[in-house]
Order: structure tokens, then sequence, then C-alpha cells
């Protein structure tokens, strides 16, 4: 059998603006300059916490755990009320998940966003029948790039991880990392979210044509 995993963010959707506006909605409310989209793309990879714990230390604001929990609150329940429409996804995206899916592969999401907004964008998009099995960043007790959200996911999806007709599919230093530690092959979207050159991931196949995805998986499968 066969079964692939997907991030989500610079992956399948190139959503740095939609939460940039999120990022400022908090940054305007605690009164901070806006966060420009190349300040945010540099945020994401970690979840949501982690996108506040950066974005206030850029503005040198050394909150303590209790504000920090508090700002992550607010943070979260705006990017829960926030349109998934405002998420486009990238070229050829919806062809390769489509295409995979008539090839019976099963699919999958292993996402650090929270589950709220990961919700509210496969549904804008049309997308929520597609995955079997939707894995966020707040679904288990740990995030990537603890290992444990890939491995359950392929593991809801009947499959080892570390199978060869498996692969995780992601964009960033954080997706590496998680795919090495669970012994899984990893397909590396390179027009994503990725802070270091691709050479400094760890990384089965790299790509930068979601179009081309279901052909180079299928050859993955096949070595
Ligand atoms: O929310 C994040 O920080 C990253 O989300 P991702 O895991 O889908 O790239
Ligand atoms: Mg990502």
């Amino acid at each position: 059998m066969r079964a692939v995993v997907f991030d989500l963010d610079g992956t399948l959707v190139d959503s740095v603006a939609a939460i940039a506006d999120v990022g400022n909605s908090l940054m305007l409310e605690l009164g901070l300059a806006a966060l420009s989209v190349e300040e945010a793309r540099g945020y994401i990879g970690n979840g949501a916490a982690k996108f506040v714990e950066r974005a206030l230390a850029a503005r040198a604001i050394d909150a303590d755990a209790a504000a920090l929990a508090h700002h992550v609150e607010r943070f979260e329940e705006i990017y829960g009320a926030a349109p998934g429409s405002a998420n486009p996804p990238f070229a050829g995206a919806e062809l390769a998940l489509t295409t995979l899916k008539a090839e019976g592969v099963r699919i999958g999401l292993c996402t650090n966003k929270p589950g709220i907004p990961t919700a509210n964008l496969l549904a804008a998009l049309g997308w929520s029948e597609l995955f079997e099995v939707v894995i966020a960043g707040d679904s288990l007790a740990t995030r990537k790039p603890d290992p444990a959200p890939l491995v359950e996911a392929a593991r809801r999806l009947g499959i080892e991880v570390s199978a060869p007709g498996f692969a995780y599919v992601g964009d960033s230093e954080v997706d590496a990392e998680t795919a090495e530690r669970a012994g899984s092959r990893f397909a590396l979207f390179t027009r994503g979210y990725r802070k270091q050159p691709v050479a400094a991931l760890p990384h089965t196949i790299a790509f930068d044509d979601l179009s081309a995805l279901p052909a180079l998986l299928a050859d993955l499968a096949a070595r």
C-alpha cells in the first residue's frame, strides 16, 4: 500500500500573509509595530505559541510565562475566527492531492497549525474530505519536530512511517527533522518557508512544482 502525509503552511497553502494578518491583530491590540510578511515567514514552523513568542521578542517584549500564555490564547482566538479563504493554495496543490487520491494513495495531514484554523482552512478550500487523517499542532501532547505526530498519522493511515510506500511532504527545517527522527522518507517542497538552503535540510527528494509530485512519489515508492 501507499500513503502520503502533507504539511500545510508553506507546503500546500501560501498562508504567510494570512498568518501575518492574525499576528498583526494581536500586535495592534498590544500597541506594537506591525509585522512584515517577511518577518512573519521567519516565525512560522513551530506552531502558534512559538510564533507569538518570536513576534514579541522581535519587539523587545520580554513576556513572562503567564503573560505569554495569555497572548497566545488571544492569538489563537483571533486565528480561529480568521477566514480560511485567505489562504491561497500553491499552484498544483489540489491537482497533486486529487491525482494521488485517484491513484489510490491514502492521504493525511500533519501540521503545527492549531486545529481550528486548520479545519476552517480545509473547509474553505473544499479539502476536508481529501484527508483521511488530520493531526494539528494541538491534537497531541507533542508537536513537530517531535516525530510522534507523524508516526501517529501514518499509523492511522494503516502504514509504517518507515515503509517504502510512505512519504512525508513538507517545506521546513521542522518537517525535515520530524521525518528524519521518524525514519520516514521526506519530500522537500523548496518554495515554502524554509530558512536555510535546501542542502542544509535532510531530505530524500526535493521538488519545486506540486503538479510533478505524484510522479515523483510513485518513483520514490518503487525505489
Ligand atoms: O503553524 C506553524 O507554525 C507551521 O504550520 P505547518 O506545520 O503547517 O508548516
Ligand atoms: Mg510548513
